[in-house]
């Protein structure tokens, strides 16, 4: 019978990646997805860069909006201090099953907390369900067209703080123009963006980087 993409991503990790080992999962994820079928994880060029700005973060606190497979979910919780709260939220059930054992295989569970839901309905409720005062590091990776509300929204509640670091994936494809423009002409961040590319292809993309300022 039909078997999904994200079903075809997981049994490709069960088979070819080692339990325990989240770099192999990783691997497991971008040779399926470069070999066989183009899937919408964050691929390995911005993988490094993510990479990069988790290490220097080095955050106790993260939010990653957008699940999908869990791909973004073990490259960043395999960099965290054993210390870190990380929460990622997936608003549709079958890929955020997917992403759980995803997530098992790497030996991750005990890192992450994966809930389902959408993320304007949970923003408001973070602070008193998980006991999180402010997010070190947010990673945007959901529907393109609530980066800009869900990012006022975390202002709002108070999960911001000055030093708070959002890294945005997709501002060019398919784009987040609002959610840029605001950014940019707002004196309470300090933006910047790394080439990339969209993932396993050649088309041009960027991460987007924002320090909170003030
Ligand atoms: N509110 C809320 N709260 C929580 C949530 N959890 C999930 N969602 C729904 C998000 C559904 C997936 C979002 N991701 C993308 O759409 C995406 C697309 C492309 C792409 C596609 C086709 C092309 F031709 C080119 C590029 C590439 C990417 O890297 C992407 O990340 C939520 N929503
Ligand atoms: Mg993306």
């Amino acid at each position: 019978q039909f078997v999904s993409l994200r079903q075809r991503i997981l049994s490709a990790v069960q088979k070819n990646a080692t339990r325990g080992d989240p770099r192999s999962v990783i691997r497991a994820i971008d040779q399926f997805c470069s070999q066989k079928e183009w899937a919408m994880n964050v691929g390995n060029e911005k993988g490094c860069i993510l990479d990069s700005v988790v290490s220097e973060v080095n955050p106790a606190t993260v939010l990653e909006l957008g699940t999908y497979c869990g791909y973004s979910t073990v490259r960043i919780a395999s960099l965290l201090p054993p210390y870190a709260k990380f929460i990622t939220l997936e608003f549709n059930p079958d890929f955020a099953a997917v992403a759980r054992q995803v997530i098992a295989w790497a030996g991750l569970e005990d890192k992450v907390q994966l809930v389902e839901g959408a993320s304007s309905d949970w923003i408001p409720k973070i602070k008193e369900q998980f006991g999180i005062k402010t997010f070190d590091l947010v990673f945007l990776d959901h529907w393109k067209e609530h980066y800009l509300s869900d990012t006022k929204l975390m202002e709002e509640c108070g999960l911001l703080r000055k030093g708070s670091v959002l890294l945005a994936d997709n501002v060019i494809c398919p784009g987040a123009p609002d959610y840029v423009e605001y950014v940019r002409s707002s004196p309470r961040y300090k933006s910047h963006y790394f080439r990339s590319h969209l993932e396993y292809t050649k088309a041009e993309e960027n991460l987007w980087y924002l320090g909170i300022i003030e």
